[in-house]
């Protein structure tokens, strides 16, 4: 496969589908990056900025489903490279259950066995998988990949897989499989290529975006992460509750709530936007006075350093951390509440550097602590080139 000729990836949500076109050399080279958003709504927009961040196209698409966006899309392709150069999609599926450890070419049949799973990831698998749908109708001969957040967390342990229920329900799939892989994998494979001495250690990521996971790695293996069964557990996030005693679930269903009512508040009603009352956003948190604000805040740092603590005992210690997405790259008072709390595991901020968004923040006398740039459309092209070559 050579650069002349494209991949394009996927990673559609609700009311958005973020994409990115790379050429297809080894590795694949980003060439654009956009997102069609809005869509549902009244004000759908369509954009594509070059590495640069360079505005290439910004327009109001005139549908606003998803349907409309990949025929822009696809249009815009058309134009931009050429029919015949898009070699391959490949998809961002957030889950991929029991049967799928590592990427997979799309055919009708593994496509409904992954839209099976869509109850076990509502907010990410019924979108993660449309666009599927919509390209083999729109383009039956465009050979399509799905690569999985699940994925590389499966070289985990038993035991850090397994709840303690009884065991039938542990063969029938119900285990902790954690989310944010693409990420991590990024993450890694940036750690080996540019600081080969971390990489191999003991290395806590902090994933920190709209939905937040911790993943703990040995020799750029997945050892444990926050995430379980679904991306409800572990930190609390935007919207998302992260780790809640079961037995409030049980009351809440006693107290009369619907499963459907009790899957909205604990997946839209929760996190930040639940404890504030004021938003899921932590640049609108970090901007008010409000005392709701700063106590959403500060136990969103509070639980996420108390989570680091136990992923440094399935470590046996921690060699490196790294904070990583939207929050994770852009907060210093995040990180600066999350760091405080770990001086017992030898981890300290340099001011200065934290204030900066600095690629290494720690202080002189402590392991070091960075700042990096996920890439999961990065890691989504690499898999869909190498599966497909
Ligand atoms: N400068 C910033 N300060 C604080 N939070 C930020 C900043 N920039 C972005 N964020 C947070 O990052 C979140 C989005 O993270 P991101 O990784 O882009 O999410 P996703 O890719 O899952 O949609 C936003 O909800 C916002 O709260
Ligand atoms: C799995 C998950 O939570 O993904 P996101 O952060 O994109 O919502
Ligand atoms: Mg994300």
């Amino acid at each position: 496969m050579s650069d002349a000729s494209s991949l394009l990836v996927l990673n559609a949500g609700s009311s958005s589908i973020k994409f990115a076109v790379y050429g297809a050399g080894e590795p694949p080279v980003n060439h654009w990056r956009g997102q069609a958003d809005g869509l549902g709504g009244a004000h759908a927009r369509f954009r594509v900025r070059d590495p640069d961040g360079g505005v290439v196209t910004d327009e109001a698409l005139k549908d606003s489903d998803h349907r409309s966006a990949l025929e822009r899309l696809l249009a815009w392709l058309d134009d931009t490279v050429g029919y015949d150069r898009l070699l391959a999609a490949g998809h961002r599926v957030v889950h991929g259950g029991v049967d799928f450890h590592a990427p997979v070419r799309l055919t009708e049949d593994n496509t409904a066995a992954l839209e099976s799973l869509s109850s076990l990831a509502p907010l990410h698998q019924p979108h993660n998988l449309a666009p599927v749908r919509i390209l083999a109708d729109l383009r039956p001969d465009l050979p399509q990949v799905a690569c999985f957040d699940t994925a590389f967390h499966r070289t985990q342990d038993a035991v850090a897989q397994r709840f303690a229920l009884p065991r039938e329900w542990s063969e029938r799939g119900v285990i902790r499989y954690g989310f944010h892989g693409l990420s991590y994998e990024a993450i890694i494979t940036a750690l080996r290529e540019a600081h080969p001495r971390i990489a191999p250690g003991r290395v806590i990521a902090a994933h920190l975006g709209n939905g937040a996971s911790l993943c703990a790695m040995h020799d750029g293996r997945s050892v444990a992460t926050s995430m379980g069964f679904t991306a409800l557990d572990g930190l609390p996030m935007g919207q998302r509750c992260g780790a809640l005693d079961p037995g409030v679930v049980l009351y809440l269903l006693e107290q009369g709530m619907s499963r459907d009512e009790v899957q909205d508040m604990l997946y839209h009603r929760s996190g930040l936007l639940g404890m504030s009352g004021i938003s899921h956003d932590m640049r609108e948190l970090l901007g008010s006075d409000a005392p709701e604000a700063a106590e959403a805040v500060e136990t969103y740092c509070y639980r996420a350093a108390r989570e680091i603590g136990s992923l440094a005992v399935a470590l046996g210690g921690v060699d490196a951390l790294v904070f990583t997405a939207g929050v994770g790259e852009n907060a210093p008072a995040v990180r600066a509440g999350i760091v405080g709390r770990l001086g017992s595991l030898g981890l300290a901020l340099s001011a200065p550097a934290n204030d900066a968004n600095a690629l290494f923040i720690s202080a002189a006398d402590s392991r070091p602590v960075l700042v990096l740039p996920t890439d999961e459309e990065g890691m989504i092209a690499r898999h869909t080139r190498a599966l497909l070559s």
